[in-house]
């Protein structure tokens, strides 16, 4: 039996990971770790809480304390660590809050698996997932590859590139079995809808604008979560003890494209006209500090571990859209927290 500690567990990403190992090992005892922040959710794993490999644990990574006490109790072999604030533009109104989960959360964790593990790390192995945001922004050329440096800009990637630092620290230093993954945008069911794709999903069943920040030619990377979640599956298993590997769709589109495509899709599958959706779309104020492109180059994970993403954009976003459709409750549900009052005051302060 091997005991996997999965941190952000009820997140979005955290929770198609979950899914993905409580269904595909039941040999092994996954342990959900989540602090239930506003973007947890133990819906989004409804279908697969009563298996008996399945446990969760609420607790903040913030608490060193109880992650240590967690770690000596339940002893993981393996720790999969999702739990991170991950909305850049939240990072531009509270940074301090980023700093605490991303960077002292990851340290502590980091420290808890030391401590447990004791210097024995056969069959050991801590996989941070991050994100290509710490690589910082492109112009019109180029990829990010595993070896592109850091140039985060947000206060959000710089608190994702601290702790991908801090996690090759503790290996280069204390010799902690790690991988890491630096992924593009995912999009996919159960995506909390501050982020583009789910909030453009919401707004035009609500026919509420749909504000596209700047010009609308940024231009993102998208990554259906199942691939990520696939993906990680197996970097945790087959990556290279000490490796950083890049996971992207290989598919990047302008924000404006996106958006029109996804107000396509919508049009035809609420049977309205074309060009219905469109005309919800409403130019704002930019995003300070906007990165331009973010691409990935996946070569690696495709060469070394055989990965490609199973699905093309369209087919992805349609399987999200249907998703929302049929899961418009849990949409209503997220969607009646105060965090829309965050959004009303964005950048007001
Ligand atoms: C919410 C919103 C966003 N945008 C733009 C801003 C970006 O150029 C693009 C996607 O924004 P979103 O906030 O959905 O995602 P990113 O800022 O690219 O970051 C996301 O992908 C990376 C990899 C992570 O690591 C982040 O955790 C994740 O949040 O649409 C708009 O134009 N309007 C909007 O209302």
């Amino acid at each position: 039996m091997k005991t996997i500690l999965i941190t952000g567990g009820a997140g979005f990403i955290g929770s198609h990971v979950v899914r993905e190992f409580v269904l595909k090992y039941p040999a092994y005892k996954i342990i959900n770790l989540d602090a239930l922040t506003y973007a947890g959710n133990l819906e989004n794993l409804k279908d697969i809480e009563d298996l008996p490999n399945y446990h969760f644990i609420k607790a903040d990574i913030v608490d060193a304390k109880q992650v240590l006490e967690i770690f000596e109790k339940h002893q993981p072999e393996g720790v999969i660590h999702l739990a991170a604030e991950s909305h850049v533009d939240r990072s531009i109104t509270n940074p301090l809050e980023f700093v605490m989960t991303n960077v002292i959360g990851t340290v502590n964790l980091l420290n808890a698996a030391k401590h447990s593990w004791k210097g024995k790390y056969e069959g050991k192995r801590f996989h941070h997932v991050s994100t290509d945001e710490v690589f910082g922004a492109l112009g019109d050329e180029g990829f990010f590859t595993e070896t592109t440096k850091y140039d985060p800009h947000s206060p959000y990637s710089a608190s994702k590139a601290s702790s991908d630092h801090f996690v090759r620290a503790y290996h280069d230093t204390y010799g902690l079995p790690i991988v890491l993954t630096n992924c593009s945008n995912n999009y996919g069911p159960n995506h909390f809808p501050e982020k583009l794709i789910p909030l453009c999903i919401h707004n035009i069943l609500n026919n509420k604008p749909l504000p596209i920040y700047g010009d609308g030619k940024y231009t993102r990377d998208w990554l259906f979560v199942i691939d990520h979640a696939k993906a990680i599956d197996l970097v945790f298993h087959e990556g290279k003890n000490g490796d950083s590997y890049n996971v992207g769709g290989f598919n990047e589109w302008k924000n404006i494209d996106l958006v029109k495509e996804l107000c396509k899709q919508m049009d035809e599958k609420l049977g309205r006209p074309l060009g219905t959706s469109e005309q919800l779309i409403t130019f704002v104020k930019d995003r300070p500090g906007h990165d331009l492109r973010y691409a990935i180059d996946a070569t690696k994970m495709n060469k070394e571990l055989g990965w490609k993403p199973s699905v093309t954009f369209e087919e992805g976003l349609s399987i999200t859209i249907d998703w929302f459709l049929a899961n418009q409750k849990w949409l209503d549900n997220v969607t009646s927290g105060d965090y829309q009052n965050y959004y009303n005051n964005q950048y007001s302060h």
